[in-house]
């Protein structure tokens, strides 16, 4: 028997995907840009980090091979390691979006071949029957935003007057997102919550993946912050994912931070919430003591998206690199005989990129543990092999978008 740890760093991009053209990401890089940042000077901020972007434990285990996989160079300052201990490539998305359930799902098995709904980028966001009909169902006297916006912006941009009038402030992306934002004293967590789960079943006439609760608090534009009660309402994967296929086999599905959100539960047979990369590396490390044979446990390190790719912010995201990466020899210690870990990502979120939405994106994928034999698989044409790779490696049956990379 054996057990997995199925780790995505959200956002963390290689670049070099074939169709970035088509999302108007050609040549988006996160990790390329933010290494070529760093090794330039400018990806440092006093007090937080300075100087070349250093990784050497992932490095170690093949992510600069596996860069130069995906876009033929090696990211600015990275030094090739002369040996490498994991079993490393790049992987290439199939699914039509480049948003975080389309990634997960695929990383599990499922790609999303169909398109989601999205909400137009110029003029209201909100067609004008659908706002009406939030407005009458949800009880509210309106809505602020109706836009495309970044999320920090418009809560600096509408909080005010947010808490003045009541009208929540709603917002979307080039994702298939309808997001609220609302503050947690002023309109209520729990009247958020359930007002998102109104608006959940309106939009899904639009076909939108999800409605995401953002909660804040503050009292001016200078200090209205987003607080860890973020929610998210995904519709359900189209398919069974290896999350259902391992429940379906008795096993323990450990989904530790969004993932449980990100699946619409489904398949998840325990959940552990924690807010930031390190308590959710703690919660992972936690669950390494707890997980027995046959069991998954599956982490979403948020913060490299949400609070520095579509911040666009090139030292944070540089310094929750070298954070992360830190912590891998202590998850090594911990590892047992037959134990495999996988490190990846489910699109890119490029820190230097123009606007503030993720970037279409080759992802790396780094497997190790005790009993692994180091090689590279080179790019590997779906993320769904990732999905079959742990299927395999849990002895369950395999499914039908994908086959073990190893
Ligand atoms: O700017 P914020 O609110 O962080 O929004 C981002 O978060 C959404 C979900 O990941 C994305 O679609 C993007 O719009
Ligand atoms: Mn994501
Ligand atoms: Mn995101």
């Amino acid at each position: 028997m054996a057990r997995v740890f199925l780790f995505v760093l959200d956002s963390f991009g290689i670049g070099g995907a074939p169709d970035a053209e088509a999302f108007g990401d050609l040549g988006a890089d996160t990790l390329g840009h933010i290494a070529e940042f760093c090794a330039a000077g400018a990806g440092g901020r006093a007090g937080l980090r300075e100087g070349p972007l250093q990784l050497p434990n992932m490095s170690a285990l093949g992510l600069i091979h596996a860069a130069r996989l995906a876009t033929g160079r090696v990211p600015a300052g990275m030094p090739l390691p002369e040996r490498v201990y994991g079993v490393y490539g790049a992987a290439t998305e199939v699914s039509r979006g480049k948003d975080t359930p389309s990634g997960h799902w695929e990383i599990t098995g499922t790609p999303v071949t169909f398109d989601w709904g999205y909400f137009p980028a110029e003029g209201d966001a909100f067609p004008p029957e659908l706002v009406e009909a939030i407005c009458r169902e949800g009880g509210v006297p309106g809505i602020l935003g109706n836009c495309h916006a970044s999320g920090t912006d418009i809560i600096a941009r509408h909080g005010e007057e947010h808490m003045r009038s009541g009208k929540p402030i709603c917002y979307t992306s080039s994702d298939s997102v309808f997001q609220i934002a609302a503050h947690e004293q002023s309109f209520g967590l729990e009247r958020l919550l359930e007002f998102c789960e109104i608006v959940r079943r309106l939009v899904d006439d639009y076909n939108i993946g999800r409605v995401i609760a953002r909660p804040f608090v503050g009292d001016d534009p200078g200090n209205f912050t987003r607080t860890g009660n973020r929610r998210d309402y995904s519709v359900l994967p189209p398919e069974p994912t290896i999350l259902d296929r391992l429940k379906d086999a008795g096993r323990t599905v450990h989904a530790i931070g969004k993932i449980g959100d990100i699946f619409a539960h489904q398949g998840v047979t325990r959940l552990t919430k924690a807010n930031g990369n390190m308590a959710l590396f703690d919660a992972s490390l936690a669950a390494v003591e707890e997980a027995e044979e046959g069991d998954l446990v599956f982490t979403n390190f948020v913060d490299f998206d949400m609070l520095y790719g579509h911040r666009r912010d090139v030292p944070g995201y540089a310094a929750a690199l070298e954070a992360f990466d830190a912590r891998l020899p202590d998850l090594d210690r911990r590892l047992r005989p037959g134990d495999m870990v996988i490190l990846t990502a489910d699109h890119g979120c490029d820190p230097t990129w123009r606007g503030t939405d993720h970037t279409r994106e080759r992802v790396p994928v780094l497997m190790f543990g005790p009993t692994l034999r180091s090689r590279s698989f080179g790019i590997a044409d779906s993320f769904a092999h990732i999905g079959e790779t742990v299927a395999r490696h849990l002895g369950i049956a395999p499914g039908p978008h994908g086959r073990s990379l190893i």
